[in-house]
C-alpha cells in the first residue's frame, strides 16, 4: 500500500475523477464506508454528533450524517466553516440534509449550547477539516472547540484525518481533534505515521473508496507483512562462510553493553560468524560476557586498520557505544572503501558527521542508522526544519550520497535511493514497534540485526526492510508479554527467533 502526501492524494482523486468517477459519486462512497464501520461498533441509541466543516471532508460528514438519520439514530450536525464557502458536493449534500430532515445548527462560538451539545453526544464524527487544511492556524473559536472536543467522553470517530493534524508531516497546525478512530479514505497520510500524527490518529482503518493508486507516482510504501522480503532459503549443503562473517567494531570504557548488544543480535540473526573489536582497555571484561560463539577481539587507536585488516568480513558494523574520545575517521574511510557493506550507526555516526564528504566515495552498500538528532547533526539541520521536512531532506541526503538510510522512529523509515533524483527514492514505512522500544541499547540491537541480515543476502535494502521489521515485531511480542514499560533492550533479542518464525510462516516458506 502507498503511502502519499495530500497533494499526491488530491492528485488521486483528481485523476480518479477524469476517469469516470463523479466527485459527488466518490463523496457518497466515502461517506458510506465510513458510515458501515460507526454503524458497526456503535450503539443503536448512541448519540452522535457530526461537525462538518465547508470543504468536501465536511461533505463527507453530512453523508454519514444523513445514513445515520435514515437508520433512525439519534444524530445532528454541527456545522464549522462558512456556508458561504461550501465546496459543490457540500452544497448538494447541504440540500439533501434539510429535504431529508436531520437536525443541524451553525457554530460560532463556544457557547452553553454548544457546550452541551458535545457533552451530550456519545460518538462525536470529526469531518471538519480533511485533506485540504492548509498551514495557518485555526481561527480561535474553532481551536477553542476542538480543545473543548478532546476534553469530551464521546468516542471521536475522525473521517479521513484528524482535523487540524497536516497530512504532509504529522504536526498540526496548532491544535487538532485526538481522535479515538480515524477512518482514512484510501490511502494513509505521511503524516499519520510520523511525529505527532499517530498519537492524534487513535485506532486508524483504511477504507477502500475505490481511488486508485496507480494515479500516484509516490514511491512511499508501507512495510508490512505483506511487502517484507523474504527470507533466504538455507542450503543443505552451506556452511558457516556461506552466511557471511560480520565484524561489529563497537563498545568504549562506559559503554561495554553497546557491543554485547548489537554482537549477540547480528549472531541471532543469522551471521555465520561475529567478531567484535573493542578498544584494548575494556577487552577482558567484553570477552568475560560475551555469548561463547562470538569472537572477541582487542584493537588500539594505532592498530585498529591493520588489525581488521587481518580478520576477513563480507560485512562491517561501526559505531555502537564506541563514544567520542578515540579518532574513527581513518577508520569510517578505510571501511567505506573496502567495498564491503557497512553499517553506521551511533557514535559512528558522530565522527562520521565531521568526514560527511567521504560517504560520496563509497565502494560498497552503505546502511547508516539514525535516530532524528543524530540525522539533524548530519544534515546540519535545526530539529523544527526536520520537523517540518524530514521526509524530503532525508530522500535527497540518501540520493546525494548513495546510501541506505534507516531513520528511527515510531514508524521507522527506510529510505532506499534509486538513481539521483531523491523524487525517486523508495521510502518504505515500517508498521511494527511500539514506545516500549524506547530504551537504552534497542538501536545497538537494530544494528546488530541488520548487519546479520546483510551478511547473508546480495541486497542490502532487503537487509534494512526485514531488520527494521523484525526488530519492530520482537518489540510488539516482548510488549504483548512485559508491557511497554518493562520492556527492556534485551527482551528484543529473546524475541528474535519468535518474529523470525512468524515471518517466515508469514511468506510461505
Ligand atoms: N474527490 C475528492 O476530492 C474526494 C474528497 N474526499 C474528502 O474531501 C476531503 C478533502 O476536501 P477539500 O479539499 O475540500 O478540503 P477540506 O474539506 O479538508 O477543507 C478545505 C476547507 O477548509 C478550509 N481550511 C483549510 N485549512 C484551514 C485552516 N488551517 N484553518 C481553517 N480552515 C481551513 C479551506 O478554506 C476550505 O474551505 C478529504 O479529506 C476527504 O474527506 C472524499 O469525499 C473522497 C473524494
Ligand atoms: N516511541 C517509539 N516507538 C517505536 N519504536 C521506538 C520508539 N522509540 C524508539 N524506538 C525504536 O527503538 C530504537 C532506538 O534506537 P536508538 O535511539 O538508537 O537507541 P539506543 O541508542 O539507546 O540504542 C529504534 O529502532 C527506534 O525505532
Ligand atoms: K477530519
Amino acid at each position: 500500500m502507498k503511502v502519499v502526501t495530500p497533494a499526491e492524494m488530491s492528485e488521486m482523486d483528481r485523476q480518479t475523477i477524469a476517469h469516470g468517477i463523479a466527485d459527488y459519486e466518490l463523496m457518497e462512497r466515502a461517506g458510506h464506508c465510513c458510515f458501515d464501520v460507526i454503524d458497526r461498533e456503535t450503539a443503536s441509541d448512541a448519540k452522535i454528533l457530526v461537525l462538518c466543516g465547508a470543504g468536501n471532508n465536511g461533505g463527507d460528514g453530512q453523508v454519514v450524517a444523513r445514513l445515520c438519520f435514515n437508520q433512525r439514530r439519534p444524530v445532528q450536525v454541527l456545522f464549522v466553516g462558512n456556508p458561504d464557502h461550501f465546496t459543490p458536493n457540500s452544497e448538494r449534500n447541504f440540500k439533501r440534509l434539510q429535504d431529508t430532515g436531520v437536525p443541524y445548527a451553525f457554530f460560532t462560538e463556544l457557547d452553553d449550547n454548544t457546550e452541551r451539545m458535545i457533552r451530550d453526544a456519545d460518538v462525536i464524527v470529526d469531518a471538519v477539516l480533511g485533506n485540504g487544511l492548509k498551514n495557518r492556524p485555526l481561527y480561535p473559536n474553532v481551536a477553542a472547540l476542538f480543545e473543548y472536543v478532546n476534553q469530551s467522553k464521546a468516542v471521536i470517530y475522525a473521517i479521513d484525518i484528524p482535523s487540524g493534524l497536516r497530512g504532509s508531516n504529522g504536526l498540526t497546525v496548532g491544535q487538532a481533534i485526538r481522535a479515538d478512530r480515524t477512518l482514512i479514505i484510501q490511502n494513509p497520510k505521511v503524516g499519520m505515521l510520523l511525529e505527532d500524527g499517530p498519537d492524534f490518529l487513535g485506532e486508524p482503518t483504511v477504507l477502500d473508496v475505490g481511488i486508485s493508486e496507480q494515479y500516484t507516482d509516490s514511491q512511499k510504501k508501507v512495510l508490512d507483512d505483506e511487502s517484507i522480503p523474504k527470507l533466504a532459503k538455507r542450503l543443505k549443503n552451506s556452511n558457516k562462510y556461506d552466511y557471511g562473517a560480520v565484524s561489529i567494531v563497537a563498545g568504549s570504557r562506559g559503554m561495554i553493553g553497546a557491543g554485547l548488544m548489537s554482537s549477540a543480535a547480528c549472531l541471532r540473526s543469522g551471521a555465520g560468524l561475529v567478531t567484535t573489536w573493542v578498544p584494548e582497555s575494556i577487552y577482558e571484561i567484553v570477552a568475560a560476557q560475551m555469548p561463547w560463539e562470538i569472537m572477541v577481539k582487542p584493537y588500539t587507536q594505532d592498530n585498529v586498520i591493520s588489525q581488521l585488516k587481518q580478520q576477513k568480513a563480507t560485512a562491517y558494523v561501526i559505531g555502537p557505544g564506541i563514544g567520542r574520545k578515540m579518532l574513527y575517521a581513518d577508520l569510517i574511510k578505510w571501511l567505506i572503501e573496502t567495498g564491503k557493506p557497512v553499517v553506521i550507526d551511533a557514535d559512528g555516526l558522530y565522527h562520521l558527521s565531521k568526514i560527511k564528504s567521504v560517504l560520496s566515495e563509497h565502494a560498497g552498500p552503505i546502511i547508516l542508522t539514525p535516530h532524528a538528532g543524530e540525522f539533524c547533526r548530519l544534515c546540519e539541520i535545526t530539529k523544527d526544519e526536520y520537523k517540518e521536512n524530514s521526509t524530503q531532506i532525508a530522500s535527497e541526503f540518501a540520493a546525494k550520497y548513495q546510501v541506505i538510510l534507516v531513520l528511527k522512529g515510531y514508524r521507522t523509515r527506510i529510505f532506499v535511493p534509486r538513481g539521483d533524483d531523491p523524487a525517486q527514492c523508495e521510502i518504505w514505512f515500517n508498521t511494527t514497534g511500539n514506545p516500549g522500544m524506547a530504551t537504552a541499547g534497542s538501536g545497538d540491537i537494530l544494528t546488530g540485526i541488520i548487519a546479520g541480515l546483510l551478511s547473508q543476502t546480495s541486497r542490502p535494502e532487503d537487509a534494512a526492510k526485514l531488520g527494521v521489521y523484525l526488530h519492530g515485531l520482537s518489540g510488539d511480542m516482548a510488549a504483548e508479554q512485559f508491557g511497554e514499560c518493562a520492556l527492556n533492550a534485551m527482551h528484543l533479542i529473546d524475541k528474535l527467533p519468535e518474529s523470525f518464525k512468524t515471518t517466515k510462516r508469514n511468506a510461505n516458506e
